[in-house]
């Protein structure tokens, strides 16, 4: 069950590149344990939102607040310490071709705990992650030899064996058939069960979305544009988000209202 205190906290965010803003007054509150997914139209700023959380980039104004901590207040250690707790599986995470599975799974964690892990400790933890997303003992396999399917598991088997609070997918499922897609879903809603992680998921596939999701949240112009239960979006009667679910594009497109919220 979720604490009451929300672990991750967005609040006024405001975020501008030049003259083009993306976020104006951006707030939403994540318990933990929860899975929420962001939803939006490409350029509204999903991945943004991510990369403000784990300070890739700053934000302008308001708090971004991570288990009660500003980020824009920390320093180096803290923000370290930031990225240690949340891992950002990005879109498309390459694996090493010239390293096998198991060296890419250990990558991360001979990095991050070069002097305090043993190699028969991160052998373990490399053999467990696997294990967790389905694919025990291909530890001596290349790269190249991976389905697209399996390269993402092995992927977020790098990602798990950190240990994360807090996982960030971007566009987890992003050019997979569906089994693999229904695959990929499984194993976000296994991994929230068994380790009762914080994810927040940014994905265009509806199926992922209302799948994997304890909430939703659709973001554009510039704000937090509705928030719920997967329940609540399927039941909404808001034209926009509505339009956004079904893929239906507005039936006088008008050219101008497109560029002002892409
Ligand atoms: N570092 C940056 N410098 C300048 N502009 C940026 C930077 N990062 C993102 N942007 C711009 O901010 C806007 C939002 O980008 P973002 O990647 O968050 O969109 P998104 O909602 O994740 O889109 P998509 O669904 O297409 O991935 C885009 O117009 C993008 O070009």
């Amino acid at each position: 069950m979720a604490s009451s205190e929300p672990l991750i906290r967005f609040k006024g965010v405001n975020k501008a590149f030049g003259p083009k803003t993306i976020y104006q007054g951006l707030s939403l509150d994540i318990m933990r344990g929860e899975t929420i997914t962001i939803l939006g139209a490409s350029g509204s700023g999903k991945s943004v939102m991510l990369k403000m959380l784990i300070g890739l980039i700053e934000a302008d104004g308001g708090e971004i607040l991570f288990d009660g901590k500003d980020i824009a207040k920390m320093e180096d250690q803290g923000l370290y310490e930031v990225r240690r707790r949340i891992a950002y599986l990005f879109q498309g995470a390459a694996l090493f071709d010239s390293l096998t599975v198991g060296e890419n799974v250990a990558y991360g964690l001979r990095e991050q705990n070069w002097n305090t892990m043993s190699d028969q400790e991160i052998r373990g933890r490399v053999a467990q992650s696997l294990e967790m997303v389905g694919l025990p003992g291909i530890e001596e396999m290349r790269p190249s030899d991976l389905s697209g399917g399996m390269k993402k598991r092995v992927g977020l088997a790098r990602t798990l064996a950190l240990q994360p609070e807090v996982i960030l997918y971007d566009e987890p499922t992003t050019g997979l058939d569906p089994i693999n897609t229904a695959r990929i879903n499984h194993l976000i809603v296994g991994i929230k069960r068994s380790l009762g992680l914080t994810s927040l998921v940014v994905t265009h596939d509806m199926g992922t979305a209302f799948t994997v999701s304890d909430r939703l949240v659709m973001v554009g112009k510039h704000r937090v544009l509705m928030k719920g239960t997967p329940d609540d979006f399927r039941r909404t009667e808001n034209t926009y988000v509505r339009d956004f679910i079904d893929g239906k594009a507005p039936e006088v497109e008008d050219v101008n209202v497109l560029l002002s919220t892409s």
